[in-house]
């Protein structure tokens, strides 16, 4: 996606929109929500742990990271879990991918106020980030029946 904003000098610029990955770590069936503990406008809306792929780095890469950040846990990455979703009138897009855990890690609370494991049939229990819902709606299918 690319969006066209004219700067000062009148001139035209390009801006390819911020992105923003998010890991659906499922295991067992169920997946991991994370309530977020800052800033203000979000705190205790639920998430999927990730945040700003940085210049230069892979998505695959800011995943890995992100993770071992925030829940002090390695993942592997696996495939993408619904679509590109715009975010802040198209300055940034949301794209989660699915992980598991490595090693038999067990994610810690670092960054976050609470964490849950969800089942299908929980997804709708947690107050989701808005731009996260499509992504819950693909996700359910993938997580086994109770
Ligand atoms: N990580 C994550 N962010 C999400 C999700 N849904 C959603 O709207 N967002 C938004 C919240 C934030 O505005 C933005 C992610 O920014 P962030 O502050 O977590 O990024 P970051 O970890 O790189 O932190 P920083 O650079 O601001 O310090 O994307 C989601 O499921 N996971």
């Amino acid at each position: 996606m690319r969006t066209e904003r004219v700067s000062g000098n009148g001139q035209a610029d390009r801006h390819e929109p911020r992105v923003v990955v998010g890991a659906a770590i499922i295991a067992g069936g169920r997946v991991l929500a994370c309530a977020r503990a800052a800033p203000p406008e979000v705190a205790g809306r639920w998430e999927f742990p990730g945040g700003k792929v940085e210049p230069g780095e892979s998505e695959t890469a800011a995943l890995v990271r992100e993770c071992a950040e925030e829940l002090a846990v390695r993942v592997e990455i696996g495939d993408r879990v619904g679509r590109d979703v715009r975010m802040a009138h198209g300055r940034s897009v949301l794209k989660v991918y699915a992980a598991r855990l490595l090693h038999d890690d067990q994610p810690t609370a670092l960054e976050h106020s609470a964490l849950r494991w969800l089942s299908a049939a929980e997804l709708d229990t947690v107050d989701w980030l808005p731009a996260d819902a499509p992504i819950v709606a693909a996700l359910r299918p993938l997580l086994a029946p109770r």
